[in-house]
């Protein structure tokens, strides 16, 4: 049987037993369900269900095995991983984490995940070593946060706090053999903070954080064990002073890694790691990056109900997490080999970020100041985040964070006949001002060919580069998004509009849509542009074009016959063109070169000599009418095109649609094949309210 995929996160519920001293004079008020299948439990009337669910007398070989055992198989491929134990005092964390000292272990099977986890470790590693030239090397660090402060239990003074920020640098113990391990348990566990309570006789204070640290050459990864202190009220503790300020502390400590886990869970840009010490402590494993497993101690005891339900109720909110270290490390490693001008901020901290976008400009559109953005963004996060002082100078650190790996947002191309058209998803208004309105004719909607993305020989290589750093999901290379291809930019020049033809010839020789995942997806290389000829301005200037895909001479001879023609009325330059041009080989003629011509022909001898403005503005209208109707065609096709053979990532691009909508599109499309025209698309029982009409709306489907 293949074995089953470990995810990011793991969320496992263990049921303590009854202590000793209060005698089992009740029956347990958590009950496993036998449909629960080791998963579920039933408190309080409530079902809970779990990624495991361990009974009362389940072994901590078990729980080690389930847990901890495919962690260590994680570390050891260079991912961060974190292991954390949450609950109420006396039920069981410290035991589980095995953070006792070894003395007090007195049966082999009462080891826990801590001392399993290091000889685990040590035992595959040393296997590892036979095979491996670079030494790999495993250490540990032992700290304790107690009373909002750092300990460094493995130190010379134990009893001094340390500085948060300085915590990475604490004394680790380099472990090479069992010896090592029992030094480094006897040293930190024995310098732990303990206290009687009325709940347990010896009670731990403070957090603790065990970090393994393993150096294999340049890769460096770290897996943490934390062993939390009881979450118990102070009332139930009935402690006062300096015991009471503890547990104040402790709590202080739970709801910041509470609120860290909330804050993960629901996709927040800043996370408050910086509201106490343990989570400062714990900012570098509690990322997108790391694999998470929460262990949840509950109590059996009906007195413990509310302490009980308040931790399934926390381990319950952190299910809603969404890690994914192995996307982050291949997007990572993608990003690495990308040259610095394409590099994307990569999520650096935060559970759920919205996907990478494309941050590349085309030149032609205009430059944005990475300085100004900066600010902007300097300024939303103060109004976003309100305006305490401590709130400001974190979202600073953030900023100046992400200042370091920020991309440059727009691509500097030396060479101006090439450009790199992409779609900018925070510029959405641009896509408004880039989008050409319905009659521009050939600078509007260019069909399907046409809409290339344009770059240089040079900067082919980049752009895989950035494909890849951009989409590094298995699929066809992606690059620009299907907006930025529908709204290219309107070419004003007149190379850009040569391009245009010639490529509009070479329609008819183009597969179609569906069969061309290529220009679907984006970044092509264009054909060399034609020469540049010397253009008189007198003539129009679709006449210009026409001839010069027309009359296929050299730069010079049109030049002489333009000049030579420049002196002429309008009116008889026309008419010798029309006389020269179906003398040409005609099938070389474009259809742009016809539809001149037509219009060219459409013209009344009344219009040639002078006749009324009337009906040359009615016939100017008619024309952009029917140009107008034409392109709203093209377009319409288009779209229903992109309906029909665009994927749900390419869909959800789309103005308008979200990932919702592309998802049901996708579906439907799947079931009932391939959509006949836009009305079908509309008959679908997905639009809620006006939500078709704002679709053409956005999608400029509407006259
Ligand atoms: N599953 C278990 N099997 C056997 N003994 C257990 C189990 N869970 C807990 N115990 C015992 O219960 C006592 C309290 O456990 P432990 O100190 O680990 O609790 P804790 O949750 O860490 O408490 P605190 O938060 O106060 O430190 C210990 O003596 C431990 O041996």
């Amino acid at each position: 049987m293949e074995p089953k995929k470990l995810s990011a996160v793991n969320i496992a519920v263990r049921e303590a037993p009854f202590r000793q001293f209060l005698g089992r004079r009740e029956p347990s008020v958590v009950q496993f369900p036998p449909w629960g299948d080791g998963r579920s439990l039933v408190v309080d009337h409530n079902e809970y269900n779990f990624d495991h669910a361990f009974q009362a007398n389940s072994s901590q070989e078990e729980l080690y095995d389930t847990l901890i055992l495919p962690l260590v198989e994680k570390v050891l491929q260079g991912y961060p991983c974190t292991a954390l134990a949450y609950g109420q005092t006396g039920t069981g964390k410290s035991y589980s984490m095995g953070m006792a000292p070894p003395k007090s272990i007195l049966q082999p099977e009462q080891i826990g995940i801590l001392p399993r986890c290091l000889k685990d470790i040590l035992e595959r590693l040393n296997s590892q070593q036979e095979n491996n030239k670079a030494p790999i090397k495993v250490a540990a660090s032992f700290i304790e946060i107690y009373n909002e402060k750092a300990y460094d239990l493995l130190s010379n003074s134990p009893h001094l706090p340390m500085v948060p920020s300085r915590c990475q640098n604490c004394t680790s113990l380099v472990l090479t053999s069992q010896d090592d391990l029992q030094r480094l348990l006897q040293l930190g566990a024995g310098n732990r903070k303990v206290r009687a309570t009325p709940m347990n006789a010896n009670s731990s204070r403070s957090h603790a954080i065990v970090t393994i640290h393993v150096r294999n050459g340049s890769q460096h990864s770290r897996m943490n064990i934390v062993d939390l202190a009881g979450s118990e009220g102070v009332r139930r503790t009935a402690h006062e002073g300096v015991a009471r300020q503890e547990g104040v502390n402790i709590n202080r400590g739970l709801l910041s890694i509470t609120k860290v886990i909330m804050s993960m869970g629901a996709g927040h840009s800043l996370i408050p790691y910086r509201d106490s010490v343990l989570t400062t402590v714990l900012q570098e494993s509690l990322t997108a990056k790391s694999y998470v497993t929460f262990l949840a101690c509950i109590s059996p005891h009906a007195a413990d109900l509310s302490e009980t339900v308040a931790t399934l109720r926390f381990a319950t909110s952190a299910k809603k997490l969404r890690l994914n270290p192995q996307q982050l490390q291949h997007k990572q490693s993608v990003t690495a080999q990308t040259p610095h001008a394409f590099r994307r901020p990569l999520s650096s901290s935060t559970a759920i970020k919205k996907p990478l976008q494309p941050a590349a400009q085309n030149s032609i559109c205009g430059r944005s100041d990475p300085k100004s953005k900066n600010q902007t963004l300097l300024q939303r996060t103060r109004s976003d985040m309100g305006l305490t002082p401590k709130a400001k100078k974190r979202a600073r650190e953030v900023l100046k964070m992400e200042d370091t790996t920020m991309s440059v947002p727009f691509i500097n191309i030396s060479d101006c006949s090439l450009s790199l058209i992409e779609y900018q998803e925070e510029v959405g208004k641009q896509d408004r001002q880039l989008m050409p309105p319905p009659g521009a004719g050939m600078g509007g909607l260019a069909p399907p060919s046409q809409r290339k993305v344009i770059y240089g020989s040079d900067s082919r290589l980049h752009s895989t580069a950035l494909e890849q750093a951009l989409e590094p999901a298995l699929e066809p290379p992606p690059a620009p998004s299907r907006r930025g291809q529908l709204f290219t930019c309107p070419s004003s020049s007149i190379e850009e509009e040569e391009a245009a033809m010639e490529a509009e010839d070479t329609l008819s020789e183009m597969p179609t849509l569906s069969n061309r995942p290529k220009t679907l997806s984006g970044i092509q290389p264009l054909e060399p542009s034609p020469p540049k000829a010397i253009l008189p301005r007198v003539l129009r200037r679709s006449t210009r074009l026409m001839s010069i895909q027309s009359i296929p001479e050299s730069n010079s001879t049109q030049s002489t016959r333009f000049n030579k023609t420049e002196h002429l009325r309008r009116s008889v330059r026309l008419a010798q063109l029309k006389e020269e041009l179906p003398a040409k080989d005609s099938a070389r003629s474009s259809n742009r070169t016809r539809s001149v011509l037509k219009a060219m022909d459409l013209l009344p001898p009344t219009v040639v000599e002078g006749a009324g403005e009337g009906a040359r503005q009615s016939q100017a209208k008619r024309k952009t009418k029917k140009e107008k109707s034409s392109w709203l065609d093209n377009h319409r096709k288009d779209f229903l095109n992109l309906l029909n053979n665009g994927s749900v990532k390419e869909l959800k691009k789309l103005p308008g649609i979200g990932p919702k909508t592309a998802a049901s599109l996708a579906t439907y499309r799947y079931v009932a094949g391939s959509f006949k025209d836009l009305g079908q698309v509309k008959e679908l029982p997905i639009w809620a309210g006006n939500k078709w009409h704002n679709v053409c709306v956005a999608n400029c489907l509407e006259s």
